[in-house]
């Protein structure tokens, strides 16, 4: 955490109001949203606060709306009702000042593929208006540190599906955004690249950055995240710091009372070989 911001911010992400009482620093709300595709109600309504500083973890079930309300929060789906605030300014009426603020990581959105990772990346810092050499200098630094140095003149189109995710985050991180909003960021990444992964993520939200994620492994979001929602059918059935939600049990635990119990292997017996 810098300095600057340590001295109005406390490590919960609250902050003094002018009345002297404490009130939380909001990097990203969601207020109401709502989204529907024909009679499918894909987000019935989310509200949520993600305070600034945090490391933030959104999990949920297949389908429980994750995706839809991430591509809501970024600017890539317009939501049927609802209010979206990046650092206070709403995305949908300003997005331009709200997304040089965001970097995402979008779930399965096609990339420039012609385009060799470098480039992608120097491309991306471009859009957001670095200069052409620092956008190279950043975007070596990223493939260095991602593990794509071998990589960065192959075309982005022959990358394996867990190269194409690093390259995708190298393309949200070289603008150096206040907030990362990474869908399954993990998804398909070997463990030594999500190692690298979790460090330069625990280091950014270290020093004054903020991160929303979401991810299938409860394990990771209990050990990466200090604060969790949990979402299911399109609703937000619980959200706080990790410690709140899960309650003295494992976050998987709590997950499982919440969303419903598994189900069993009944009419299956035919798959048993013997
Ligand atoms: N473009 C679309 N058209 C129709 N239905 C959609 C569309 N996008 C999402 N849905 C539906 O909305 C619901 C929520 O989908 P979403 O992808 O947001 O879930 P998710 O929580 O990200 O799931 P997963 O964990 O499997 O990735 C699902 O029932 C899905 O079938």
């Amino acid at each position: 955490m810098s300095e600057a911001r340590a001295s109005v911010v406390s490590d919960d992400g609250m902050r003094p109001s002018p009345g002297g009482e404490l009130q939380m620093d909001v990097a990203l709300g969601l207020e109401g949203l709502r989204k529907t595709f024909g009679e499918k109600v894909a987000v019935e309504r989310v509200d949520l606060a993600v305070p600034a500083g945090s490391f933030f973890g959104l999990v949920g079930p297949n389908g429980a709306g994750k995706t839809t309300t991430l591509s809501m929060a970024t600017g890539l789906l317009r939501p049927d009702a609802g209010r979206v605030t990046v650092r206070g300014t709403d995305l949908w009426a300003d997005p331009v000042t709200a997304k040089s603020l965001l970097g995402v990581l979008p779930d399965g959105v096609r990339l420039f593929d012609r385009l060799t990772g470098l480039q992608l990346v120097v491309h991306a810092g471009m859009l957001h208006r670095l200069p052409r050499t620092t956008a190279r200098e950043r975007a070596e630094a990223l493939l260095r540190a991602l593990d794509l140095e071998a990589d960065a003149n192959t075309f982005v189109a022959d990358y394996s599906a867990g190269m194409t995710k690093k390259i995708a985050l190298a393309c949200a991180l070289v603008h150096a955004p206040r907030l990362l909003v990474l869908d399954e960021p993990f998804e398909a990444v070997d463990p030594v690249s999500a190692a690298s992964i979790r460090a330069i993520l625990a280091d950014y939200v270290g020093t004054g950055g903020t991160v929303v994620v979401s991810s299938h492994v409860m394990d990771l979001v209990e050990r990466m995240c200090d604060h969790v929602a949990v979402l299911a059918a399109g609703r937000v059935l619980a959200a706080g710091t990790v410690d709140e939600v899960r309650g003295g049990a494992s976050l998987e635990d709590r997950f499982v009372e919440l969303v419903g119990g598994r189900r069993s292997g009944e009419g299956l017996e035919w798959l048993h070989s013997s």
